[in-house]
């Protein structure tokens, strides 16, 4: 009798999971596990809490959902407040596991981890499969271990009329537990019954929005509205469900095509497209550039001109500089745990244009607070606007007075989010004029 382990990541599903109905069809006991470590222990330099309360709440819930699913399919989920290296080998030797599975990642470190663990059990199979991105690796024109296109458009170019898989169905019976496995529940007490929150994490809530979103008329009118600072139907809003794997990519572009089919096949639908081949350039992007996407001079290998300025970063991270539009921004990001994507592109622009700020630390900072966080995704995004990444332009400075008369002309989103409410410095400086830091 084999025993799996499947170690769930950003894959908190059970549609279109390839890994998970892999590891289904080949073990005969499985142990479901996620880690999650509890302590915030600064991975970067950067003073961050790895979760923010919106996104941690968003993880819980969509952690507390998978368990539900697989609850009702005789399994469980073992959510272990542990870094997986601590725990995992109790695991492996008590049950004796002959088998591991898990999703592919395009994190470093948890690259680091998963070769760490085969390196130290070379008795154990170890698979691992693509969920996070609408292609497989062995599917992409170029060799991904060798090159990468230099830009998104040579990418897409490459790309865009690729077959692309259907999804999987919904797993409907998986492997049952060693006999001797007790799961204990430790998320729904972590989830804090009182944070009111505009997205429910999990699976059952992605669907549901995927249902909704393509049963409205907003796919037909996407390109006109997704540059919108607020609105929940100007944008799809399908990236924090997507960050998790709570929703398969795949699943979102069959729902897109029969809207196509059935209802309307416009330029705003295929623009819907058009964004999700971003989040694969950038999956793949982070593949293969490894630890240069944290780094610096990032692909360019090129050091941005900045001064370490901790005043203005706090100012920045609290909507409390002389920019309105930048402090109602950043005021949403923290009380809500989203942004939208013209609002992201604005603060970035003032944190590393107006604020002559290191990249780095507004990358950090949304890591903590974006619910729809993803480490290909932001980072890469970041580069980008930093001109350190993929970006052929060598500068993308926004204009902040010019985007404050395109996207709130009347000031009704600054008002909303509290953006005049600030003392209208940059820097604090002493009785002689000396700035302080
Ligand atoms: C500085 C910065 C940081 C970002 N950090 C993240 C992040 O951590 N996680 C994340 O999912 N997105 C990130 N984005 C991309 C984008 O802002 C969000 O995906 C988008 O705002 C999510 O809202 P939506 O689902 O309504 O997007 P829509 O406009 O409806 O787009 C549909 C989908 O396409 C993808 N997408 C759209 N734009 C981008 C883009 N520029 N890059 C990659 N994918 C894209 C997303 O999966 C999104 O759900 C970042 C962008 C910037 C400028």
């Amino acid at each position: 009798m084999a025993t799996g382990l499947f170690l769930f990541q950003n894959d908190l599903r059970l549609h279109d999971n390839p890994a998970l109905a892999l590891a289904t069809q080949e073990a005969d006991h499985l142990i479901c596990v996620y880690c999650l470590p509890v302590d915030n222990v600064n991975r970067y330099p950067y003073h961050i809490d790895k979760h923010g309360i919106y996104r941690k709440q968003f993880l819980l819930q969509s952690l507390n959902n998978l368990a539900g699913r697989l609850s009702e399919r005789g399994q469980s989920l073992h959510v272990l407040l542990e870094h997986p290296l601590n725990v995992l080998p109790e695991l492996i030797s008590q049950y004796n596991v002959s088998m591991i599975y898990t999703s592919e990642n395009a994190g470093v470190y948890e690259k680091r981890n998963w070769h760490t663990l085969k390196g130290r059990y070379p008795y154990i199979t170890f698979r691992q499969i693509s969920t996070h991105t609408l292609f497989d690796r062995t599917e992409l024109p170029f060799d991904i271990n060798e090159s990468l296109p230099e830009t998104f458009s040579k990418f897409r170019k490459q790309v865009e009329d690729l077959d692309i898989r259907s999804p999987l169905t919904t797993i409907a019976k998986l492997p049952p537990p060693p006999g001797r496995l007790k799961a204990f529940d430790v998320i729904s007490s972590m989830i804090n019954p009182k944070l009111l929150a505009d997205y429910e994490g999990g699976e059952r809530a992605a669907l549901k929005h995927l249902e909704k979103y393509f049963s409205s008329e907003a796919p037909s009118r996407y390109k006109q509205t997704r540059n919108e600072l607020d609105g929940w139907e100007n944008s799809t809003k399908f990236s924090p469900w997507l960050a998790l794997g709570c929703l398969s990519t795949n699943m979102l572009i069959k729902h897109l095509s029969k809207y196509e089919k059935d209802v309307e096949c416009n330029d705003s639908t295929q623009w819907i497209k058009f964004e999700l081949l971003w989040r694969e350039y950038f999956q793949w992007y982070a593949h293969y550039h490894g630890a240069k996407l944290y780094s610096f001079s990032g692909i360019k290998k090129k050091n941005p001109h900045t001064a370490y300025y901790p005043e203005r970063f706090r100012r920045w991270s609290e909507g409390n500089t002389p920019y309105p539009l930048v402090n109602a921004l950043m005021n949403q990001l923290r009380q809500t745990g989203y942004m939208s994507n013209r609002g992201r592109q604005i603060v970035a622009s003032c944190l590393i244009n107006e604020l002559s700020l290191d990249w780095r630390y507004g990358a950090a900072f949304f890591e903590e607070h974006l619910i729809d966080y993803d480490t290909a995704s932001n980072w890469g995004n970041w580069q980008y606007l930093a001109g350190v990444g993929a970006d052929p332009k060598e500068n993308r400075h926004f204009n902040l007075v010019k985007q404050k008369e395109i996207f709130d002309p009347n000031g009704v989103f600054i008002r909303k989010w509290g953006g005049n409410n600030h003392d209208g410095s940059i820097d604090s400086v002493d009785a002689a004029d000396w700035p302080i830091y």
